[in-house]
């Protein structure tokens, strides 16, 4: 620390937005609006005089109930959004480098053919190059797909790094992922053209690699190698049962780049894994990574990485510690949180993938109240919230894996190693608080939204960090059935967590209190969304096909009412979206996958809870796939939708396409032949809505012939459901 007599700058800044005030107001009125829809509903129910439109009544009933309880957990993230500015600049006035904390950081990777391993080595590569005292920094990378393939990607990375650090230092690179640094405008001279040559060595090597599925004799360089490698051949290797394989390929304290400057250490971790116990997936991996960086450098900053999401900026690390370590601003701040951001969106963001209000409102929302939640990547964190709570220290059962405990021998040495086996041991973590009390926690497939939320009930802070460079940049899926596969996963650990003894809407909302309870219910509950878009994507259809009126007349009050409810949460919503760096073709896409991950994801994400409950065992954590096939690139890019596989999720949109399509065919002919408009008003803008929201489902059912085009299983399929529906629907009407 430097002794000044002048008080230290400060480091960051925080300023409320002023759109808060009008979001209050907003949500005062609109409250009102909702209470005097359901005094409606109500007497609606009081007085309906048949079965049917009792039934009917209610369905509404319990949709708006639903659509409701939703609308008011959204209010947490609008009563008090915020902005920070960090001043990085300035941090060498206060901190010397040398000064700047040890940092470990986490890269997770679980499949060679679904995660290239040239992508996962760009990451690590990225970070590696931080603008950050080297000898500080350790890259640890979980692999568990347990494979070779990765492992003989990073010896590879390990000697191309000692070449790229320093060329990324002399020539101030602000690209460090090499992928990112030659895909750009870089200046092309004997020096570039020098490095580009071998980094297309490694890639070729790497991909050729998993091409074959085995590693060619000839791009074994050592016999250490050999040895490292052989280890994967033992005849009972398998990716879900082997022993741990722990490799330290690059150590610091030994191994300098080709300009004599020291190098990260680097280590490779695959956990041990066995048929019979369970591995808790990415969270039981970053435990295991927890306690192995522990063993070999436990240093007081963790950075958890995806191993999709690469480095965008080299001086991220040092914009963390305008936060972490000064505890002028959040005593308890346990964590710093970047937005995940996206490279290669096309222009309308066709899968709303981009998830602008997951990942940048909502966080802006959060960090006014007690901070945003943990995303799974992009996030520094202190060691320290790992072992309970700010005031109650947990101490775990190896006293070597404290916190505070500093590690006195190198990292390579017998002891060390030994220790790490022992704590990256499938055994290890029975009967000890592990994934429920202390480190990642278990029992829910969003462990990152899980994990946060227990750190911040134990009474843990977060701050937000946007700037605007994106600090960090991932991959998009980039088909739909990928894109609700990700979803459905997602909506089955969050009603995990939403319906566990921690709910919180309970739990949460007394630990927290009712803002944050409501923020994090907000997430929770998602998938109940379903209900409601799936009744009024069906019921006013069936209804209008069967001429009967189920919505108020136009000359009636409470149209005005539906109406301005209806304006009200649309433009409310366009609002947020446009005024957080957003652009109205994006929302529109993004109001449309809101209607159809309820239809699919939501809906198959709720059966399969249901069904895991039941102890039937399900999928588990299915990985996104980030391998680029060029037609499909190609068809993403012109902003085309891919369905191309028979997946039952589709089921559902297609039924609602053409369900609706015919129900607005059908309100038009009634309407124009003479019939009553005003009575069906509210119908056929209901089906009317659907269609031009379905556009490009019905484009892929009925007028495409690409690959992309929707299954004609899936089409007949839902076509003839949807004959089902409006045959039961008949039937209900004749009794
Ligand atoms: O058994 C597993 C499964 C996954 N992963 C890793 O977890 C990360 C996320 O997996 P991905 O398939 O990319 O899931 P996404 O849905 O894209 O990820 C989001 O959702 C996850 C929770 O479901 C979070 O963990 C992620 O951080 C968040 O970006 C990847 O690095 C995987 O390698 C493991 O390490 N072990
Ligand atoms: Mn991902």
């Amino acid at each position: 620390m430097r002794t000044t007599t002048t008080p230290p700058p400060p480091l960051h800044s925080l300023r409320p937005l002023r759109r808060r005030h009008i979001n209050r107001l907003f949500a005062a009125v609109y409250t009102l609006a909702i209470l005097s829809l359901f005094y409606h509903h109500i007497l609606k129910l009081i007085y309906s005089t048949t079965p049917l439109s009792f039934f009917i009544s209610l369905f509404l009933f319990i949709s708006d109930a639903i659509l409701a309880y939703m609308w008011s957990t959204t209010q947490a993230f609008r009563m008090n959004p915020v902005h920070r500015k960090e001043f990085p600049e300035k941090l060498e006035k206060i901190l010397d480098r040398e000064d700047f904390p040890a940092m470990d950081i986490f890269i997770c990777t679980a499949d060679p053919y679904k995660e290239p391993p040239i992508a996962v080595v760009n990451t690590a590569l990225s970070v590696m190059a931080y603008d950050y005292p080297t000898e500080k920094l350790s890259v640890y990378v979980s692999d568990d797909g347990g494979s070779e393939l990765t492992m003989f990607a990073f010896m590879e990375a390990a000697k191309f790094g000692k070449k790229w650090l320093p060329f990324c230092r002399e020539n101030n690179v602000t690209e460090r992922c090499p992928d990112a640094y030659f895909g750009s405008n870089y200046d092309q001279t004997v020096k570039t053209r020098e490095i580009k040559m071998m980094y297309e060595n490694m890639k070729m090597k790497v991909e050729n690699v998993v091409e074959r599925g085995k590693i060619n004799d000839e791009y074994i360089s050592s016999e250490e190698d050999r040895q490292v490698l052989s280890q994967y051949w033992a005849e009972d290797f398998s990716r879900q049962n082997h022993p741990s394989v722990i490799k330290v390929l690059l150590n610091s304290n030994n191994d300098v780049d080709s300009s004599g400057g020291a190098m990260p250490n680097l280590i490779y971790v695959s956990r041990q894994k066995s048929n019979t116990t369970p591995h808790h997936f990415k969270a039981g991996a970053l435990n295991a990574l927890l306690r192995v960086s522990a063993s070999m450098t436990n240093s007081p900053l963790i950075l958890t990485l995806d191993c999709d999401m690469y480095s965008n900026d080299p001086l991220t690390a040092q914009r963390v510690l305008c936060y972490l370590p000064d505890k002028s601003g959040r005593p308890n701040c346990g964590y710093v949180q970047f937005p995940q951001r996206y490279h290669g969106l096309n222009k309308a963001d066709i899968y709303a993938c981009e998830h602008k209000r997951l990942f940048l409102a909502n966080p802006i929302g959060m960090d006014g109240l007690n901070g945003p939640s943990y995303v799974g990547t992009g996030c520094f964190f202190r060691r320290r919230v790992f072992f309970g709570s700010p005031s109650q220290y947990i101490q775990p059962e190896t006293p070597e894996l404290s916190p505070n405990h500093i590690v006195d021998k190198p990292i390579n040495s017998k002891e060390i190693l030994s220790l790490a086996h022992h704590v990256a041991g499938c055994n290890y973590e029975n009967q000890s608080n592990w994934g429920s009390k202390i480190g990642f926690r278990y029992g829910s497939l969003v462990e990152d939204y899980y994990t946060g939320y227990r750190l911040q009930c134990e009474g843990w802070q977060s701050v937000f960090c946007h700037p605007s460079r994106p600090a960090f940049l991932g991959d998009v899926p980039i088909s739909l059935s990928d894109v609700l596969n990700q979803n459905k996963r997602w909506s089955v650990g969050l009603l995990e967590v939403g319906f566990s003894k921690y709910s919180p809407s309970t739990f949460g909302i007394r630990a927290m209190g009712i803002l944050m309870g409501q923020a994090y219910a907000h997430y929770a509950f998602w998938a109940i969304w379903s209900f409601p878009v799936t009744i009024y994507a069906f019921l006013p259809s069936l209804a209008l096909l069967q001429g009967l009126p189920i919505f108020p007349k136009v000359h009636e009050p409470t149209f005005i009412l539906y109406t301005f409810l209806f304006i009200g949460a649309y433009v409310q919503d366009c609002l947020d979206f446009i005024l957080t760096q957003g652009t109205f073709l994006r929302w529109w896409s993004d109001q449309r996958m809101w209607l159809m991950r309820s239809l699919s994801s939501f809906v198959f994400g709720s059966i399969e809870y249901a069904i895991k409950c039941l102890g039937v065992p399900t999928h588990g954590f299915n990985v996104t796939s980030k391998v680029m096939d060029d037609e499909l690139s190609k068809r993403y890019d012109q902003g085309i939708f891919e369905f191309g596989v028979p997946s039952p999720m589709f089921v559902p949109l297609a039924m609602a396409a053409i369900l609706n399509l015919t129900a607005f065919l059908g309100g038009l002919v009634h309407v124009l032949k003479g019939g009553n408009l005003s009575n069906f008003f509210v119908q056929i803008f209901l089906a009317g809505f659907g269609v031009v929201n379905s556009l490009p489902i019905c484009g892929a059912m009925f007028l495409r012939s690409d690959k992309g085009r929707m299954p004609t299983k899936i089409t007949i399929t839902s076509t003839l459901l949807v004959g089902v529906l409006y045959g039961i629907a008949s039937f209900i009407l004749k009794i």
